[in-house]
């Protein structure tokens, strides 16, 4: 039996291009005499529709992309996702369901049992969970086929207090009471640095415990802040991956059921910052890519996270459209100017120099007479973040440019960062990136040559916002900062429990105390890049009225 894995990238109700992109792979494996062909978890809608889903008219539409799909099948079966409607009165009107097509129509509706409702899943509210099982029968073969979290019967998650999802069915227990000879996952499973592996020893552990070939299929592409790699394969009976699509592109691949057995695909051993790379410009492309726009600016102050984002950027969407700002302040060093100037040039991106000591003493002498004789603080520092903010904006309003936002996880966990001002922006970067990982970014970026100056990369961190100002003086460095994160953030350890990892008490507390009263900031900050297991958005919910 031959069987093809279409790992394609959708866009989220846009019903044309992705029905026309799985008819497209239909077709191209009708040729190949394939058996078989399988798409992704909601393949046909795209994934995650969140309250889309609520919109009658969408499930509508989806149901007569998947008729016209099937039109397509004759000779050949397919496996797509897609909403199904729950015809009993009691539940939710909604099953996450794989669609069995062949002979020209949809033969059986497989739903979806186990729902994830933890970080960035939220399932449940719009589908009712499975609890019926079969499999189905081509030419000569069972099949099972289950939908991604499926086989995720007990979800690890990175986290030392929070419990696995405990689900009280087992899908697989189910299905392997009927003898299949091959199990199907179709998935949409975000990246994550640390996923993958995760969810290769996940399948692997399923095959062999049951002793099942899978065919697994997931997505690929970007949905705002979700970034899908695919990375679909397929692993024989004995947990070794036979066949291994591509991370971060479409891939098509057909494989022969027969084969696998003696197959051994080869290992791929991706450093975690080349991957968080590649899926940034992804993510960077799609956001683009899928909301019409072509362009991009951002300030570009000298320092390493505006460079490191403006080379993304550009990788992403090509030099010609991106454009800078140079906003120098009487507080920026001639260093920070030829660095920025350098980069630019390096990149061959359009840059102007828009001096703002003039709008800055501007804004100081209307605010003197109520300011009075008070020194100079964070409000005159902040000032000068906003004219920036303000400018790069109007740049965007006049010329289109959609303006990305350079905070970074470490800034935007402690409030480092001034509201409508530097943390202005469309879409956050490198809000899902530790400080400590965009220095080994900005490595990876030079591993060839040097695109960012080195002396972005080796200078202290400062804001350059009031004379000889660097992080350090308001921050812990940031490896010891970045330790403390990681443990309270993806953790979630308790301040006693980082304190006995090593870290100084007094540092700990501070660290904790700024997270937990910058929610509010973070509230207000542009859709973040998810490239962790626990970003900020909407897969981490806390409250910002609280007592912690
Ligand atoms: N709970 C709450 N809910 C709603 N709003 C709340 C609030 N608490 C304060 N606020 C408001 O927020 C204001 C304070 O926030 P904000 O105006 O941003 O100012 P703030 O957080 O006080 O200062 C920004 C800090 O970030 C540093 N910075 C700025 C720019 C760039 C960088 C960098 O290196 O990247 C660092 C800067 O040196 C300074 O230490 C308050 O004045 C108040 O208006
Ligand atoms: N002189 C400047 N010219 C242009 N943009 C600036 C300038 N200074 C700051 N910005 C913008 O504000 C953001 C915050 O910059 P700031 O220097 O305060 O802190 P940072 O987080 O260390 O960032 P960077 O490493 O990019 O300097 C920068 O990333 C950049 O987009
Ligand atoms: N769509 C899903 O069911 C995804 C959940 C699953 N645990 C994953 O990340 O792969």
């Amino acid at each position: 039996m031959k069987i093809a894995l279409a790992q394609l990238n959708y866009h989220i109700g846009n019903f044309e291009s992705n029905t026309e992109k799985i008819i497209s792979a239909i077709n191209k494996s009708r040729k190949s005499g394939v058996d078989l062909v399988l798409f992704s978890e909601l393949a046909i809608c795209g994934y995650p529709p969140k309250d889309l889903l609520e919109r009658k008219e969408f499930v509508e539409k989806s149901k007569s992309a998947l008729q016209k799909v099937a039109e397509h099948c004759i000779d050949i079966a397919a496996v797509i996702g897609g909403p199904s409607v729950n015809p009993h009165p009691k539940g939710k009107n909604l099953y996450n369901s794989a669609y069995f097509i062949s002979n020209g129509k949809i033969e059986s509706i497989h739903n979806k049992t186990l729902l994830p409702n933890y970080d960035i899943f939220d399932e449940y509210r719009y589908f009712e969970p499975n609890t019926e099982f079969s499999l189905v029968e081509l030419k000569g073969k069972k099949i099972a086929i289950t939908i991604c979290e499926d086989l995720w019967e007990t979800q690890p998650v990175d986290n030392n207090f929070a419990k696995s999802a405990l689900y009280t069915i087992s899908p697989m227990e189910e299905l392997s009471k009927l003898n299949p000879d091959f199990v199907v996952n179709i998935a949409a499973s975000p990246f994550s640095y640390n996923q993958q592996n995760l969810r290769t020893n996940i399948l692997k552990a399923t095959s062999e415990r049951y002793q099942l070939p899978i065919f697994y299929v997931n997505q690929i592409g970007a949905h705002t802040e979700l970034i899908f790699d695919g990375d679909s394969l397929v692993m024989n009976s004995k947990g070794e991956v036979a066949k291994r699509l591509n991370y971060f592109e479409e891939d098509y691949q057909i494989v022969d059921l027969e084969a696998i057995e003696n197959k051994k695909a080869e290992a791929r051993n991706v450093n975690y910052i080349e991957k968080i790379h590649d899926a940034l410009v992804l993510g960077l492309k799609d956001y683009f890519g899928k909301m019409g726009f072509t362009k991009t600016t951002l300030g570009l102050s000298g320092g390493i996270d505006s460079a490191v984002t403006v080379v993304l950027a550009e990788r992403a969407l090509g030099k010609e459209n991106v454009r800078v700002l140079l906003m120098p302040s009487e507080f920026s060093s001639d260093h920070s100017i030829k660095d920025a100037v350098d980069l630019a040039e390096n990149l061959g991106i359009q840059y102007d120099i828009v001096p703002i000591q003039n709008i800055f003493q501007e804004f100081q002498k209307s605010l003197d007479p109520i300011f009075g004789d008070l020194p100079f603080n964070v409000a005159e520092e902040n000032i000068q973040a906003r004219v920036r903010g303000t400018l790069v904006m109007g740049l965007s309003n006049k010329f289109g440019h959609i303006l990305l936002n350079t905070s970074n996880k470490s800034e935007s966990a402690v409030g480092y960062g001034t509201l409508y001002g530097d943390m202005n922006g469309g879409l956050s970067v490198l809000g899902d990136v530790y400080k400590t990982d965009v220095f080994k970014l900005a490595w990876f970026i030079n591993k060839d040559k040097e695109v960012i100056p080195e002396n972005s990369i080796v200078k202290p961190p400062s804001a350059e916002l009031r004379p000889d100002q660097k992080d350090s003086d308001s921050l812990p460095d940031y490896d010891v900062l970045d330790g403390i994160l990681f443990r309270y953030i993806e953790k979630n350890m308790s301040s006693e429990e980082i304190i006995q990892d090593g870290f100084e008490r007094v540092t700990v507390q501070k660290a904790l105390r700024l997270v937990n009263m910058n929610e509010y900031k973070r509230f207000q900050t542009p859709p973040i890049l998810r490239v962790s297991s626990k970003a900020f958005g909407f897969g981490r919910k806390i409250p910002l009225v609280a007592k912690h």
